[in-house]
């Protein structure tokens, strides 16, 4: 998807496609570069100028823009972190991109499996979580750190996190109606294309998106799957034989200006024709 005009079909499209995008983020001095990134500019600050600047050169802050548009995280030198360090960055990294996996990792070590072939962009069911999900490859003993019976401190409170400004939206999907399948498209061509919610037809940009991903249902029984980086979206229908639906919809934005006004836009759209 996303750049598949006729050029690129008739060429590298042939033998390529974009499986995911992969983010190493430094576990003893990442932090102190996103406080850095922070304090240069001010979270939120001058939002309209941001929103010009950042259209017209690919540039929010360097290491917000990766987190927000990974789908995978290595957190990486592990071992020289605390445990308090590392459950910070990773509550961190975990608030601005709820959809990423985190993995633990040292000296960047890491099975291959979580890293390629991942498809995170093929119209199938797409994992969303709905609390941060790290799995732990410093050690032979890989697992998901949202399952019991493992050391890591699971009762981490989750924070809002912002990096310059970049910050997570996430929301559950009700079963949509034909109606507000379309409304819901309609809104989502608005925020990214116009940088604004509908209601503020006159209104100066205020929103801009970075990421998003979902997965909903229609009372027709269809499913959906939402992908979108910056300006670029596609709905796509999912195969009904594709397994891991999940058992409700999820919707996450990523960006700037995801404010409380966003989301009860968002949440009128979603149901108001219920
Ligand atoms: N203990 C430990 N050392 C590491 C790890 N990863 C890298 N290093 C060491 O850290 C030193 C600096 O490496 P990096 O931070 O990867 O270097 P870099 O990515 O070029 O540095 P920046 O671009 O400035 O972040 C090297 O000596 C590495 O061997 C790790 O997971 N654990």
């Amino acid at each position: 998807m996303f750049w598949q005009n006729e050029e690129y079909s008739m060429g590298l499209g042939r033998d390529i496609h974009l499986d995911g995008v992969v983010c190493m983020v430094d576990a003893v001095f990442g932090l102190q570069q996103m406080e850095e990134d922070n304090s240069t500019d001010g979270i939120g600050e001058s939002l309209r100028y941001d929103v010009a600047e950042t259209l017209a050169v690919p540039g929010f802050t360097f290491i917000g823009r990766q987190i927000a548009c990974a789908d995978v995280v290595l957190l990486n030198k592990t071992d020289l972190a605390s445990p308090d360090q590392t459950a910070t960055i990773e509550n961190m990294i975990g608030g601005v991109n709820p959809a990423a996996i985190i993995h633990r990792t040292v000296q960047g070590n890491i099975d291959l499996k979580h890293i390629m072939n991942i498809n995170a962009y093929a119209s199938r069911p797409i994992k969303l979580v709905a609390s941060r999900e790290v799995t732990n490859t410093t050690d032979n003993d890989t697992h998901e750190c949202d399952s019991t019976g493992c050391e890591h401190d699971h009762n981490v409170p989750q924070h809002h996190y912002e990096i310059r400004g970049i910050s997570s939206m996430q929301v559950s999907c009700p079963t949509l109606t034909t109606k507000s399948l379309q409304e819901l498209d309609e809104w989502i061509r608005t925020l990214l294309w116009e940088n604004r919610l509908p209601e503020d037809a006159d209104g100066a940009p205020s929103v801009n998106i970075l990421r998003c991903k979902g997965i909903f249902s229609i009372d027709t029984g269809e499913t959906y799957v939402l992908q979108g980086v910056r300006n670029l979206y596609e709905i796509s229908t999912l195969d009904k034989s594709e397994m891991g639906l999940p058992d409700e919809g999820k919707l996450v934005f990523i960006g700037k200006g995801l404010d409380g006004r966003v989301r009860s836009s968002l949440g009128h759209v979603l149901t108001k024709h219920n």
